[in-house]
């Protein structure tokens, strides 16, 4: 039975309800209930039964045989959308673990039994057929029966970090698990972004001040708790297991050619456009539903080639899987109506934002939706989302404003001293256990000393506050986003691996036995809290400088091509001087400018 999660009325301002969109104020963007175990038809056993013993095959060597002993199976069987979401999951796993085989080359021909049922499946789900944050987070989890407190499903608020585990992971690795756990706890947590949101959105259109700013102080406090969680990655997930075991499997298709894959992975038999069809079937949604290609025998379908000596092989190239993927920080920006720009010509595009052109006040150009996120690789990123959560990311876009009503509902403040920016500096928050406390004495002696204020221009400043406040808190959450970065890419990528042929030894002649104890010396036991807390806020204070440091002698010509193909998805470019994320850009570069921005956007 579904259990209908959502109160619709808050959400009335939007096309579709919050089931429709597969999204609830209960999970946010996860499944509203825990993900399928497994296909219940036992049409599908073949994949279930290979799937479950990834990792045993990928040790044995024989991956790539088991999969091409696989039958094509037609995905006529599966019914709804959560079991296209199991088979999603199946499909992704089953196709990285082929083309990325342990300690084997690339393979850049997904055979049929795969590629044929995973367009199929993708298309269905409009979502590009890859593994995404959706096949490794969203889709991929369930709560542990550990105890009544925890695991209390699904009456608890959110999801506790520590009562969750993984279906599937490439490695057996707990490290791995919990690389994905974090993340899963975090998109938890968008229950609540996705109730407060509503209910700013509700106030903004009522004029409700009051609500705005009390619904904003829950969200932020939302915020922070995404933060914490975010700083547990370094409780039980070892940067060098992430690295150098992990992040290989996670790799896409793009961008790959140092790894041989110059033209992508040719997905044996199909022809699917790679441009992604924006719009979604509005009346898609997680009610039992026949896949719009079910009703057709494969044959018959256009897109489909089976026959596939006879055309020339089509390659696609897709980007990794990344949380850049989620949709819960977009949507976060999007509430917020913090911009996102291209990182070339970044003043051109500025110049163009109707809110940050304003002259005392008054907006040039007024908007009357929120601004999505402009930046073209998030944007790109959104075809990685499952079609529905793009969809309410899109239509969400089109709320009014928050921004533009904080604006508009503060034409009195800069008639008061409030309006020097000194005030306004102290409201700026970097550390998250202050977050909720920072000082804003001096405004307070201000307007508890100035009874000539009237209440009106108290609430006015009380607004200003609390949007700024939650935009400082997302900056906060994007800084220890940077560290964590900084730790598990940027670090490892620079170990000199030089003449080593043992990718065992990943750097500098450190075993990983001992650059885990160096490791774990740098942040703090797993039980010392406080002081893993310190040492990543060290970094979310913004007093470090992460960019990678030449080294000239780390050359590239002397790699053995394994530790080339071990490096996976974040790279040194040429002169080894900059870490590339998935998405083929200077991560660091792009993630602080994106953290920039959103600390710019503060009023
Ligand atoms: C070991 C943990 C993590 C690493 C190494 C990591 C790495 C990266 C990298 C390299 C990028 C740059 C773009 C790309 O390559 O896709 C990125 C972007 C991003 N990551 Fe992570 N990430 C980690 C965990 C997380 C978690 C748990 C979240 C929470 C949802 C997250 C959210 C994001 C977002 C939203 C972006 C897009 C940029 C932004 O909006 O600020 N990441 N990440």
């Amino acid at each position: 039975m579904t259990v209908m999660y959502n109160a619709k009325k808050t959400w009335d301002f939007m096309p579709m309800s919050l089931d429709e969109y597969n999204v609830s104020e209960h999970n946010g963007f996860l499944s509203p209930e825990p993900p399928l175990k497994r296909l219940p038809d036992p049409y599908y056993e073949p994949w279930e039964n290979l799937v479950r013993y990834l990792v045993q095959y990928q040790l044995s060597g024989g991956f790539r045989e088991m999969v091409q002993q696989l039958p094509l199976l037609s995905v006529d069987k599966l019914m709804g959308l959560k079991e296209y979401q199991r088979a999603y999951v199946v499909l992704g796993f089953l196709s990285h673990g082929y083309v990325w085989s342990l300690h084997k080359e690339p393979n850049e021909n997904l055979p049929q039994c795969l590629s044929i049922p995973f367009c199929k499946v993708s298309e269905y789900l409009d979502i590009n057929p890859i593994g995404t944050n959706a096949s490794v987070v969203l889709w991929n989890w369930e709560v542990l029966n550990i105890g009544k407190d925890k695991a209390d499903f699904p009456q608890c608020d959110s999801l506790s970090l520590d009562s969750l585990a993984t279906l599937f992971t490439y490695t057996g690795s707990p490290d791995e698990s919990w690389f994905y756990l974090v993340s899963v706890a975090i998109e938890s947590k968008g229950g609540s972004i996705i109730k407060y949101s509503g209910e700013i959105t509700n106030s903004v259109i009522n004029k409700d001040i009051p609500g705005v700013i009390s619904s904003l102080e829950s969200f932020t406090k939302t915020i922070v708790e995404m933060t914490k969680l975010l700083l547990r990655m370094n409780e039980r997930c070892d940067p060098y297991i992430f690295y150098w075991k992990v992040r290989p499997y996670l790799a896409g298709w793009e961008n790959m050619e140092s790894v041989g894959l110059y033209n992508g992975v040719h997905y044996d038999g199909t022809r699917c456009s790679d441009s992604k069809d924006q719009s979604v079937n509005a009346k898609q949604n997680s009610a039992t539903k026949p896949c719009p290609l079910s009703s057709q025998d494969n044959a018959g379908d256009s897109k489909i080639n089976h026959n596939s000596s006879q055309t020339e092989p089509y390659y696609r190239k897709y980007a990794g899987g990344s949380a850049a993927q989620s949709s819960l920080i977009q949507l976060i920006d999007i509430l917020l109506g913090i911009k996102h720009y291209p990182v070339d010509g970044d003043a051109l595009n500025k110049s163009k934002d109707p809110i940050l052109n304003q002259t005392n006040g008054n907006i040039i150009n007024q908007e009357t939706s929120q601004i999505p996120p402009g930046n073209p690789y998030l944007m790109k990123m959104r075809d990685y989302m499952p079609g529905l959560h793009r969809k309410f990311l899109q239509d969400y876009s089109k709320a009014p404003s928050l921004r533009k009503f904080v604006f508009e509902s503060t034409p009195d403040i800069e008639k008061t001293n409030l309006k020097k920016p000194a005030f306004f500096e102290d409201i700026q928050v970097e550390y998250p256990k202050d977050i909720l406390n920072s000082s804003d004495e001096s405004n307070t002696a201000y307007l508890n000393g100035n009874y000539a204020l009237n209440s009106q221009v108290k609430m006015q400043y009380s607004l200003i506050k609390a949007y700024n406040k939650s935009v400082s808190s997302l900056g906060t959450f994007r800084s220890a986003h940077i560290n964590i970065v900084k730790r598990y890419v940027v670090d490892q990528a620079r170990r000199d691996y030089t003449n080593q042929t043992n990718p065992e030894i990943s750097g500098n002649g450190k075993t990983r036995e001992k650059f885990s104890t160096e490791a774990k010396a740098n942040i703090g036991t797993t039980t010392d809290k406080k002081s893993i807390l310190s040492s990543v806020l060290d970094y979310v204070t913004g007093t470090n400088d992460i960019s990678p440091v030449k080294d000239k002698d780390n050359s590239k010509k002397n790699r053995p091509l394994m530790d080339i193909y071990e490096h996976g998805l974040a790279k040194l470019v040429d002169d080894d001087t900059v870490v590339l994320g998935t998405g083929g850009t200077d991560a660091v570069e792009f993630l602080k400018n994106i953290r920039d921005e959103t600390r710019d956007s503060k009023i």
